[in-house]
């Protein structure tokens, strides 16, 4: 079955591919083109349902026989130490639009003012799937520190500034080999895996 990905994001469409080499991943652009979902809810939850629901709703209007199902993502990457910024803004913490290069910046310059050259952090990533109109939704989170400086070309985001607990190298410098055994996504992915295994 084809399992459309609500998500526009180039570093998680790869991710998800790579996660799911048995399945016909398809990211939703390429069956109904640029549609934009308004991410407007207080939580990863509410955001990635709301994204998975309105590209489901948009294809049913194209495909309206396919039997198909949508699943999205939502995530972030929260700091206690400033006030669990970025959280939920994490694609849009130097403003609307803002490049992963602006958003890494802000976060060292946040981190510089107060010091920080290294503070406990943490991804969260909540998956949304929706097939025959029920929704359900799975979390993952991944623990470690992050850095006032980027290190390694690998991963996307926020990882160069990012030392999982374990680890004394940035998910930028592991690159995707190491972060895959244990990031956030990873993790959700296990849970809505077993959820499509239930409900498909
Ligand atoms: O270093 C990182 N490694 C990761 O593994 C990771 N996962 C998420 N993020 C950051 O969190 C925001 C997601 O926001 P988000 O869920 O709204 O996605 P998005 O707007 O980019 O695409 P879409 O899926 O909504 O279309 C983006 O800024 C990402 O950089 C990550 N950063
Ligand atoms: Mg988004």
């Amino acid at each position: 079955m084809k399992i459309v990905l609500a998500s526009g994001n180039k570093g998680k469409i790869e991710e998800f591919k790579k996660l799911m080499p048995n399945d016909e991943v398809v990211a939703f652009k390429e069956l109904i083109g640029d549609f934009e979902v308004i991410e407007d809810k207080d939580s990863f939850q509410g955001n990635a349902i709301k994204k998975a629901v309105e590209i489901y709703e948009k294809i049913l209007l194209e495909y309206p026989d396919d039997n198909i199902v949508v699943i999205s993502d939502d995530s972030g990457i929260t700091v206690p130490a400033i006030n669990n910024e970025p959280g939920i803004y994490s694609a849009r913490y130097a403003g609307e639009g803002s490049s992963d290069k602006e958003n890494n910046a802000k976060l060292i310059s946040k981190l510089k003012e107060r010091n920080l050259s290294k503070t406990p952090a943490y991804y969260t990533a909540c998956i949304a799937i929706v097939y025959k109109n029920e929704t359900y939704s799975v979390h993952g989170w991944m623990h470690g520190n992050v850095i006032d400086e980027e290190k390694g070309e690998g991963g996307f985001g926020y990882d160069p500034m990012f030392i999982a607990n374990g680890f004394d190298k940035t998910l930028g410098e592991l690159g995707y080999e190491g972060k895959k055994e244990f990031s956030h996504r990873t993790k959700a992915l296990k849970l809505a895996k077993k959820v499509l295994e239930v409900i498909l």
